[in-house]
């Protein structure tokens, strides 16, 4: 078992309560009040351009050979367009949820070491493949199946690909890792899929 096959052995708790909450439904069903897409979407315009910042940050922490923009290449803006959001998403304020799970990136990525900086950009990147996938294969209405298919395409599962491919060689053989050592990687990994988890659950309002 690679190190990112066994990091998802981890989290799988965690992505199946995910997949529960009403914001996730609301995309299975395409019931999603304007509103709480509105929310959604603007927290996600600042969560991403934030992220891709940290995440060019981490890339020039790694050793040259195992770099690549291809994470930062994508523009997720063209997934919030499937959500349909209206004009009024500019201005809502930026919430503390959102800020709070930045400044975990943040600290991380100011440690300097590439590995665990990649640990706190991974949940972001895998978990919406896995949703997208196991959403393309249970949803009852195709209103939101754009936001689906660009979580699939071949473009941003390239992302995930690269993250999962460079984990595993920057730790080819994680039962030899101390086992302190692999317990603060974990709790990098967890500690980002407990906030994607906050970010999903403060998506959801009412009309
Ligand atoms: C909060 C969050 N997490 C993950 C993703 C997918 N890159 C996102 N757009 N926003």
């Amino acid at each position: 078992m690679d190190f990112h096959e066994y990091l998802l052995t981890q989290s799988q708790t965690e992505l199946a309560s995910i997949l529960q909450l009403p914001f996730i439904d609301g995309l299975r069903s395409g019931e999603l009040s304007q509103i709480s897409r509105d929310y959604y979407v603007a927290q996600d315009e600042y969560y991403v351009a934030r992220f891709m910042d940290l995440s060019l940050q981490v890339e020039q922490l790694l050793p040259p050979n195992l770099r690549s923009s291809i994470v930062a290449d994508t523009d997720e803006s063209d997934a919030h367009l499937g959500l349909a959001p209206s004009n009024r998403f500019k201005q809502i304020e930026i919430a503390d949820h959102n800020l709070a799970y930045l400044a975990h990136i943040e600290d991380t990525v100011s440690s300097r070491d590439p590995l665990q900086g990649l640990l706190a950009l991974l949940p972001c990147t895998e978990s919406y493949h896995l949703i997208g996938k196991a959403l393309l294969n249970d949803h009852s209405s195709e209103r939101y199946s754009a936001w689906m298919k660009y979580y699939v395409a071949d473009a941003y599962q390239a992302g995930v690909q690269w993250i999962w491919q460079t984990i595993d060689q920057l730790v080819p053989s994680f039962k030899q890792v101390d086992s302190d050592v692999l317990a603060s990687y974990e709790a990098i990994y967890q500690k980002s899929y407990a906030f994607e988890y906050d970010f999903w659950a403060h998506a959801f309002l009412k009309e």
